[in-house]
């Protein structure tokens, strides 16, 4: 058993391109990136309606985010109590980081095998096309891979940021935990609770990465992918993005895509596949995708939260009961990301009850189609 998210991770490879264009310098969208067939990013069936922003010092604020994550599975979040000035900085090394040279940023290039560091994202690999789009990914301490790209003080000025901002997102997390469950009537050391939730209800034991995306301008952003249609496989994702809008979540009924907008000072909260089976499906893992355009650079910053690695996730009791059958049988996050691998936007199938029958299987293959939803 793995028993971080790093070997959990590595124990499911997916096969991605290990060819990185310098996009920066690119004048013309090369065949590789252009999604001439469906599903076409351009088709922006795009919904008038708006994800709820909630004040988190707001006194219903619980109440608020149970209604937006049954209604949505996506919120986006003010008065969260992350310093300005430390969104201000982790927003800037995101952006120092992306704009070095690309031959610097190989350096730390990902490990066939490796799931830290500059690459492309892991979902690339379910898809025909590229996506216009560089990743790092930050697990544990990026120390030894910000020697490799900067001075010793620069190295450590970036690796003092992202601890200050991971001590940040994991106590936001944890908070968010139960103004979600709270919401469901899930409470802390009630008989309600949840096993892992530690002695002081702060999930000591969470895993947690954090995922760097930058989106740079793009020459034909209509033909353009930035990041193709997915759920997350976390618990929740809190994410920070700059002030250029990209991200788009499809409404829970399927009527269209709704773009998040950047509201200054806020951060977006999205349910992921793993709350949806801890709540027995009544917080939807939100399906989102992000476009790009032609004359700004986007970045943003997911905090990836799951439970602690050798931890079954399965409905809550206190979500289940005569009428109310427990909707998926009980796995590890490592366990899940095996199956996302495989089964990548069915993977919450496959771990539906009544189990899918054997025949019932080979529709189980990934759909990457799942863009025409709109
Ligand atoms: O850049 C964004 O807005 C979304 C990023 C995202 O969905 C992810 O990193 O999983
Ligand atoms: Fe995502």
């Amino acid at each position: 058993m793995p028993s971080r998210i790093s070997d959990a991770l590595k124990d499911h490879p997916v096969h991605l391109p290990h060819n990185i264009l310098d996009l920066g310098s690119v004048k013309e969208l090369p065949d590789s990136y252009a999604w001439n067939a469906p599903p076409l990013p351009c088709d922006r069936t795009v919904l008038d309606l708006s994800v709820p922003v909630i004040d988190l010092g707001h006194p219903g604020a619980s109440t608020l985010i149970g209604h937006a994550c049954k209604e949505w599975g996506v919120f986006q979040m003010t008065n969260h109590g992350v310093p300005r000035d430390l969104l201000t900085e982790v927003e800037r090394a995101g952006r120092d980081l992306f704009s070095l040279p690309l031959q610097q940023k190989m350096r730390v290039a990902r490990k066939p095998d490796g799931v830290s560091d500059y690459g492309v994202t892991r979902i690339s690999s379910f898809f025909p096309k590229l996506m216009w789009s560089e990743g790092f990914t930050v697990i544990g301490s990026p120390l030894e891979h910000a020697r490799l790209l900067w001075p010793h003080d620069r190295a450590a000025g970036f690796c003092d940021v992202i601890g200050r901002y991971n001590d940040e997102m994991r106590r936001l997390a944890g908070k968010l935990m139960w103004l979600m469950l709270g919401a469901l009537g899930i409470r802390h050391h009630s008989e309600d609770d949840v096993t892992w939730a530690g002695p002081n209800g702060d999930f000591p034991g969470a895993s947690a990465a954090l995922q760097m995306n930058s989106y740079p301008a793009c020459p034909d952003p209509d033909q353009a992918m930035g990041l193709a249609a997915h759920t997350d496989s976390t618990l929740l994702t809190i994410l920070l993005q700059n002030d250029t809008a990209g991200l788009q979540v499809m409404k829970g009924d399927g009527s269209g895509w709704a773009t998040v907008p950047p509201v200054d000072g806020a951060l977006v909260v999205n349910v992921g596949d793993l709350l949806q089976m801890l709540t027995n499906g009544t917080y939807p893992s939100i399906v989102h995708r992000v476009f790009v355009t032609r004359n700004a650079h986007r970045h943003s910053i997911a905090y990836l939260y799951g439970p602690p690695s050798g931890v079954k996730i399965a409905p809550l009791p206190a979500l289940t009961g005569p009428g109310h059958p427990a909707l998926f049988w009980p796995v590890t996050w490592s366990e899940y990301l095996g199956m996302k691998a495989k089964h990548f936007d069915k993977a919450l199938t496959s771990v539906r009850l009544p189990p899918p029958r054997v025949s019932d299987m080979e529709s189980l293959t990934p759909d990457v189609n799942i863009e025409t939803k709109s």
